[in-house]
């Protein structure tokens, strides 16, 4: 599967209702061309935090109408609302319409959910939290996460946090084949290289507890800890953790934070969809045996892609580096 084709992966393309064939098609409600749009910033039980026109101002509160069925609707989407969209308290919108996504970030299936549901939709990127000492970085971790960016249609970022604890270079140097673009912060600066890459934008936030990302989100977005209150108010009332919150920048865009995402949903990726990411071997990945992991020795001797690095048309660095990532999608380090 080629970068791009992500969307085969999108779990609401294959979630088709069956049945409903035989309603009458007089009955069928307008197509809504009045719907606005809106960006979907928090879910709470059957509610929909949305921001009319993305404007981080004029939000509201939204059901799913019943034509849409189970359409799963998460953080990022899309939407189209019709109805009371004033935003005012008690009011209710309608999501009448989601809109296709553009990318997806999936997290694993775990004991309370069998299911790798999309968390978040529309990311344009995936800022992967990191800090450069305590806790050590885990590449393990940072390999997976470039699998789901690859795989989802997000453009990964590193960012390496505590750097007034440790020297970034050498985890720099393991992930400059890959040329994942990268900030690193402190929490005693200003992460002003990291506001210009995410404003404007939509990005989503991971990391493993205690690697600062509370800390680098209060000072992206001043009113953090507010609006993650805001959004618990979303549904009735009662606190409850949300899977995604997006948090609006100051100078425009969105941050994304995923509290309790720690991996994510890479079974269904196969060897060739990551190899799809690496123009240069693409091709060749089609003159291996089928079924080839593209691993090399021993796993699979007759892989192809040792010819693209042997004719020079590709660097040691760059084949070592997306067996890696291949290795990685199976390992259980995330
Ligand atoms: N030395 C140093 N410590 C930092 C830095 N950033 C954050 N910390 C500290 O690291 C600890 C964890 O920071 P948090 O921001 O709470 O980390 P988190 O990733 O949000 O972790 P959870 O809240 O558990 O999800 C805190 O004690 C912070 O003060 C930094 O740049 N340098
Ligand atoms: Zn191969």
């Amino acid at each position: 599967m080629a970068r791009g084709d992500w969307r085969k992966l999108d779990e609401s393309d294959v979630r088709v209702r069956p049945g409903k064939g035989t309603r009458p098609r007089s009955k069928r409600r307008p197509a809504h061309a009045d719907a606005v749009p809106a960006m979907v910033t928090a879910v709470d039980r059957g509610r929909w935090r949305c921001a009319v026109g993305s404007d981080a101002d004029r939000t509201v509160t939204a059901m799913r109408a019943r034509e849409l069925g189970r359409t799963p609707i998460v953080v990022g989407d899309r939407v189209g609302l019709v109805g009371d969209v004033s935003g005012k308290p008690d009011t209710l919108a309608r999501i009448v319409r989601v809109e296709e996504r553009t990318s997806v970030l999936r997290r694993t299936a775990d004991d309370t959910d069998p299911y790798e549901r999309v968390v978040v939709a529309n990311a344009e990127q995936l800022l992967i939290v990191t800090s450069l000492a305590d806790p050590p970085p885990r590449t393990g971790f940072i390999d997976r996460c470039l699998v789901a960016c690859y795989t989802g249609g997000l453009e990964p970022v590193l960012c390496l946090t505590k750097a007034d604890l440790a020297d970034p270079d050498e985890l720099l140097a393991s992930y400059s084949d890959l040329a994942v673009p990268a900030v690193v912060t402190r929490y005693d600066k200003d992460p002003e290289g990291l506001l210009d890459r995410l404003t404007g934008r939509v990005s989503a936030l991971v990391g493993h507890s205690g690697v600062g990302k509370s800390t680098l989100v209060n000072r992206l977005v001043p009113d953090a800890d507010l609006a993650v209150g805001e959004v618990s108010a979303v549904g009735k009332g009662r606190h409850t953790s949300v899977s995604a919150v997006a948090l609006p920048l100051p100078g425009g865009g969105w941050v994304v934070d995923t509290p309790g995402v720690r991996s994510f949903g890479l079974a269904h990726v196969t060897a060739d969809d990551i190899v799809g990411s690496f123009p240069e071997f693409a091709e060749a990945a089609e003159e291996c045996p089928s079924g080839c992991g593209h691993l090399g020795a021993p796993e699979d001797p007759d892989c192809a892609l040792d010819d693209v690095v042997a004719t020079g048309a590709a660097r040691p660095g760059r084949l070592e580096s997306l067996r890696r990532l291949l290795a990685s999608r199976a390992g259980l380090d995330a």
